[in-house]
């Protein structure tokens, strides 16, 4: 490095005007197995051995200059190999390469072309290690600085998932992170119980395995039965806007001596990142005139660090899959701040879900670092569950100290002239759930109609349509919020109707609602409402919409949020963020549920008849499960208190939708198309009983 000069300058003189690269790395991960002993032809340990068994078995069998050939297609290549008993860490001239007998862990920055070495990497697997099915498959990227620079599949995230759907099935896409800032992309297939089959076109089995298959009970029978821990977690902190001083140490100067691995090493002591892992078998490499990678292995886990220290473009990144436990995720995040001093950064914990894990946890524990100032904190659960035992927590026992009213009181503002059954689904929905009272605001006509479906609801006629000249619109909304003292949960739009002074009647309800705190679920006409004026309902986290799929889309469209360049099931992220935290429900084919920061998905299997009133029935459940958390809340019954306030509405939701489907599912295998929504009322309580009921 010329002393003299800045590094903005060296970059220019050595790179040209327009020099810059792209360090956010692609990263690829490929299971075929969830352990070593599950790959065929496994070395398996010797009993009286303490010591770990030779793993060089499984992908561990392909020779180097395979490997070097694989490389050629991600355009890079290999600098360096180094080992141990668990797996063979290459560094490469872009980024690292991890490879253990069943799985292989790729990392590559700049334009290299990694997607396009996956169906290579499919039949390498296949015709050197008999591996011809995938067990998990995870690939992800932050978003590039630089996206023109890339090519193809890499050139935007939707080619990419459409390269990686036609290899493989079941393949899920996820966008994580603020479109409009730092995010990140995911895919991911797996099957735990399964493997999965992909399609790679050039893919051919040899004949002479054809008959070979490897299904775990098969390898099982070789040795002894072992427990394969399925956890898996991966910590990846990327940084950019390094500070001056940092990156100066990460450029080449001839007075210090050689660069390679030689350099490495300097740098490793110059910078302390060899004493991050100080019993890491560590290989480092310093590049000319800058930059450096590192990989290091500490037994079966490593860890790699990356650092493109030219100031356009500065950027570091850090990864390990080395066990760390909630508590101490902050020192190792400490640590490498202190390192490379970025003036930004992002940590992203990756972790397989397995057991008891208390994810809250883990993301609370990721605390805040002195001098910067935390812009999101995101949980994101992929395909996952939320803990039915959690749900289970907020079911009120049935007790006999209890009194009328304690489980549940739900009013239901809706019911019209033109529509009556709307606000009965929903009301009687939440009595057969187990809400103890549930009254219905309704337009006088629509009263008469309700009071004959079941004796059980309240039903009071406060609401008028435009011209009936009996009640003002104040007298209206001072009717209904006299109900409120009353009331545990809110319920607005079955049935309303699009008049006019229902729809401004309804509008101050929800204005008062809110004054009074309470909780507020909001469907059909509601939503209407909502669509022309979302600031009534903006920022209120009390507050679930439930768009059936073209309210989903009109909601979207009053908030400005846009199908293009977007995955369709991200718009769901995307609208609860514009909404300030509220919780929204789009129920369709699967329903998806997110406040913004969190997404569930519940596709249980639901009926096949799409009767009009079953979003009415949702209304009904989703409030009684409320009504039920502020009664968990209020330590109605002796509890943990171990779910935050803020927690319920998502966990309302997924009870209510899982309810739901199941049954539409029961009811519809009752009476097929003959199946109307009073039959599906019917089961809520034998499908409680089934889904929730210890
Ligand atoms: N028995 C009853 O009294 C019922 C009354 N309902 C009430 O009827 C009023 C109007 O509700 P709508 O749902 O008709 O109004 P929407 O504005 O949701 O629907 C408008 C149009 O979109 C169509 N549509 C709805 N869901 C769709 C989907 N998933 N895919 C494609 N097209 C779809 C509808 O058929 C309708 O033509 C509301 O007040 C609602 O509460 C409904 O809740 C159904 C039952
Ligand atoms: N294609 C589908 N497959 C399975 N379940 C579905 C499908 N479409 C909707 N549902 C379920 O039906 C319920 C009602 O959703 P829908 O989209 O019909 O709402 P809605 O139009 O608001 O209903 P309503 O008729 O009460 O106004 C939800 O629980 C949803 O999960």
């Amino acid at each position: 490095m010329s002393d003299n000069l800045t590094l903005d300058e060296v970059d220019i003189e050595v790179f040209g005007q327009n020099y810059v690269f792209e360090g956010p790395e692609k990263l690829l991960e490929i299971w075929f197995g969830p352990s070593p002993d599950t790959i065929p032809n496994s070395l398996f340990p010797n009993d009286n051995d303490d010591k770990p068994p030779p793993l060089k078995t499984g992908l561990r069998l392909v020779e180097r200059v395979i490997w070097n050939k694989f490389l050629e297609l991600v355009k890079c290549e290999v600098l360096n190999v180094i080992n141990n008993d668990y797996m063979d860490a290459y560094l490469l001239s872009e980024s690292s390469m991890f490879i253990y007998p069943h799985k292989i862990i790729l990392k590559t920055c700049g334009t290299t072309t990694l997607l396009v070495a996956l169906p290579r990497l499919l039949e390498i697997a296949s015709e050197y290690c008999h591996l011809h099915k995938v067990w998990r498959v995870f690939y992800s990227r932050k978003s590039f600085m630089f996206p023109e620079r890339q090519s193809h599949p890499h050139k935007n995230w939707n080619e990419e998932v459409k390269f990686l759907d036609q290899l493989f099935e079941n393949g899920a896409a996820y966008t994580v992170g603020k479109i409009n800032g730092d995010h990140w992309f995911l895919w991911l297939a797996s099957s735990p119980d399964e493997f999965l089959s992909h399609n790679s076109s050039r893919l051919k089995e040899p004949s002479h395995i054809d008959t070979f298959s490897y299904p775990l009970d098969e390898i099982d029978q070789k040795k002894p039965p072992i427990i394969i821990d399925l956890e898996d977690q991966t910590i990846e902190i990327l940084m950019t806007e390094l500070s001056t001083t940092t990156l100066s140490k990460f450029y080449h100067n001839p007075l210090e001596g050689e660069s390679g691995t030689e350099g490495g090493v300097r740098i490793d002591q110059k910078t302390g990142l060899c004493n991050l892992y100080p019993e890491a078998q560590l290989d480092s490499y310093l590049f000319k005139p800058c930059g450096y990678s590192a990989n290091g292995l500490v037994g079966d886990s490593y860890f790699n660090v990356h650092v493109t220290p030219e100031p356009i473009c500065s950027y570091a990144s850090f990864e390990t899959n080395i066990p760390v436990n909630s508590g101490s995720i902050m020192d190792i995040i400490r640590q490498v701040i202190a390192i490379f001093e970025p003036g930004k950064f992002s940590v992203t914990v990756f972790k397989t879900q397995e057991g008891d894990f208390d994810k809250k946890f883990l993301v609370e524990s990721i605390d805040v670092i002195d001098g910067f100032s935390r812009k999101d904190r995101i949980l994101y659960e992929l395909d996952a569950k939320p803990a039915i035992e959690k749900i289970r927590q907020l079911i009120p026992p049935l007790l006999p100290e209890f009194h009328k009213g304690q489980a549940g009181r739900i009013c239901v503002v809706g019911g019209s002239e033109e529509y009556t059954g709307a606000p009965y689904f929903s009301s009687f929905s939440a009595l057969k759930l187990g809400a103890d009272i549930a009254f219905v605001v309704c337009e006088p006509t629509a009263a008469l109609a309700i009071k004959n479906y079941a004796p059980d609801l309240m039903v009071h006629p406060y609401m008028r349509q435009s011209g009936d000249t009996g009640k003002s619109l104040e007298e209206v909304i001072n009717n209904v919020t006299g109900l409120f003292p009353r009331t545990h949960v809110l319920i607005v739009g079955p049935g309303l109707s699009r008049d006019k002074m229902m729809l401004e009647s309804a509008k101050g309800i929800i204005t008062k609602a809110k004054e009074k705190n309470l909780p507020l679920v909001i469907d059909a006409d509601g939503l209407f409402l909502i669509q022309n004026h979302p600031e009534i309902i903006k920022d209120y986290p009390k507050a679930i919409l439930t768009p059936n799929i073209v309210e989903f889309k009109r909601l979207c469209d009053a908030m400005n949020i846009k199908l293009e360049g977007n995955n369709k099931d991200d718009m769901i992220g995307l609208l609860g963020q514009a909404f300030g935290g509220v919780t929204i429900v789009q129920k369709g084919q699967y329903d998806l549920i997110s406040n913004g920061k969190e997404v569930f998905k519940v596709d249980d299997k639901g009926g096949l008849k799409r009767c009009g009133g079953q979003g009415d029935i949702l209304t009904g459940l989703i409030a009684t499960f409320l009504a039920w958390g502020s009664a968990y809340h209020d330590k109605l019954w002796q509890h943990d208190n171990s779910i935050s306030p803020t927690e319920i509405p998502m966990l309302a939701s997924y009870a209510a939708c899982t309810l739901m489907r199941e049954c539409s599912r029961s009811a519809f295998e009752k009476f097929g198309r003959a199946v109307q929504t009073s039959d599906m009322i019917n089961e809520i309580g034998p499908s409680f009983q089934k889904l929730y009921e210890r």
